[in-house]
C-alpha cells in the first residue's frame, strides 16, 4: 500500500505544515502536524477543556464505532519549544493520504499549553520518530508509520515541504517527479529516537564550502534551522545591521538588508537554502526589523534542521535496517 497528503501551511510564514487525516468510523477529518522530532498521536478531543480549544476541529471517540478505550493509560509530552499536551488513549481507525492503519493509538488531550490553543488551524501531531519516545504509559504506543510498515510497498515516508506553498507527504514510495538527479543517503542514529544524522559542512552565500560534521536531527515539527553558534554568527557577519538581540531572543536584522543563502552538505550533496527563506518574519506586522530563520543551537543542547532546512530538498525518511535519511535536489 501507499498513501500521498498535502502538507499545508499554516500561516503566511510557514510557521508549521498540516496535513488531513481522518480518525474513526464514520470518518472525522483533522488537520495534523506531521513531526518527525517526537512520536505522540495527539488531538484535540471531547476530552480537551472548551477553554483550551480555540476554533480547531476535535476528535470524539464516543461518535465513532470503532473507537476503543485504553484503559488505565495516559501520556504527558513536552516539545523543544516548551508547548506541551497530555491526555488519556483510545485506539482507532486512522488514515493519512488513503493509507489505512487500523486500531491506531490516537492519543486524546485532557489538557493543552497556550501556544497550541493559538494555533487554531492545528488539531494536533502525529509523531513520525522513532517509537522509543512515545510518551504513553504503561505500555507506550507505536506511531502511525510504525503500524503502517508491514503493508507499505517501501518502508519509507517522504516530506516535500515548500516555502509559501502546499507541499506533500508519501507514505510507502519514493516519488521520481519530486525531485532531479538521484537521492543522496547518510546513515541515521536512532537513539534516543530522532532522525539523527550529520551534515557533511555549509557554506555562507559563495564563500567556501566548510567540511565540517554537524550532528543534528531532521525535524518538520520544527520551524527553524538551528545550528552551532560559530556557524550562525559567521553568516550573520555578512549581514548588514544583523545583531543577536536578546529582547527577540534571536538574531534580528533589518528587513530590508540583503541576505546570503545557506548551504549544507549532505555526503558529497550540496543543498541551497534561499535566503528569502532566512528572511524568516518581521518581529511585528509593522516593524522594519526582521527574525531569521537561521539561529543558534546553543540553547538546545541539540543542532535541529527544521523546515527553513527541509523546504529546500526532498527527504525520504527510510525505516529500513539501519535507518537512513537521503536527500534529492527539487
Ligand atoms: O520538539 C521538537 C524538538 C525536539 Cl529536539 N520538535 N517537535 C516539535 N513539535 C511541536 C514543537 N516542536
Amino acid at each position: 500500500d501507499t498513501g500521498s497528503a498535502a502538507a499545508v501551511p499554516i500561516n503566511e510564514v510557514d510557521i508549521a505544515y498540516v496535513t488531513p487525516v481522518t480518525v474513526g468510523t464514520p470518518p472525522q477529518t483533522l488537520m495534523l502536524d506531521l513531526d518527525t522530532g517526537s512520536s505522540d498521536l495527539w488531538v484535540f478531543s471531547s476530552l480537551t477543556p472548551s477553554s483550551q480549544v480555540r476554533g480547531q476541529e476535535i476528535y470524539s471517540p464516543a461518535k465513532s464505532s470503532t473507537s476503543k478505550l485504553l484503559s488505565g493509560h495516559t501520556w504527558s509530552i513536552r516539545y523543544g519549544d516548551g508547548s506541551g499536551s497530555r491526555g488519556t488513549v483510545y485506539t482507532d481507525n486512522f488514515t493519512i493520504g488513503g493509507l489505512e492503519v487500523e486500531s491506531q493509538a490516537v492519543q486524546t488531550a485532557q489538557e493543552v499549553s497556550s501556544s497550541f490553543t493559538q494555533e487554531q488551524s492545528l488539531d494536533g501531531l502525529v509523531g513520525l520518530g522513532f517509537s522509543t519516545l512515545n510518551t504513553v504509559r504503561p505500555s507506550s504506543q507505536l506511531t502511525f508509520f510504525d503500524n503502517a510498515r508491514p503493508k507499505l510497498d517501501e518502508e519509507v515516508f517522504t516530506a516535500d515541504l515548500k516555502y509559501h506553498a502546499t507541499g506533500s507527504y508519501d507514505f510507502g514510495f519514493i516519488d521520481r517527479a519530486k525531485y532531479t538527479g538521484n537521492i543522496t543517503y547518510t546513515p541515521v542514529q536512532q537513539s534516543p529516537g530522532y532522525w539523527t544524522h550529520s551534515l557533511s559542512g555549509y557554506a555562507v552565500g559563495s564563500g567556501a564550502f566548510q567540511s565540517t560534521q554537524i550532528q543534528g536531527i531532521s525535524d518538520t515539527g520544527t520551524t527553524l534551522l538551528y545550528l552551532p553558534t560559530a556557524i550562525v554568527t559567521a553568516y550573520y557577519r555578512q549581514v548588514q545591521g544583523a545583531q543577536n538581540s536578546q529582547y527577540y531572543g534571536g538574531y534580528v536584522f533589518p528587513c530590508s538588508s540583503t541576505l546570503p543563502t545557506f548551504t549544507f552538505g549532505i555526503e558529497g550533496a550540496r543543498f541551497t537554502i534561499p535566503a528569502s527563506y532566512i528572511n524568516y518574519t518581521r518581529i511585528s506586522p509593522t516593524s522594519s526589523t526582521c527574525y531569521g530563520g537561521l539561529q543558534s543551537s546553543s540553547g538546545l543542547g541539540i543542532n535541529i534542521f527544521g523546515d527553513v532546512a527541509l523546504k529546500a530538498a526532498f527527504v525520504v525518511f527510510s525505516g529500513t535496517n539501519p535507518p537512513r535519511i537521503g536527500f534529492g535536489t527539487k
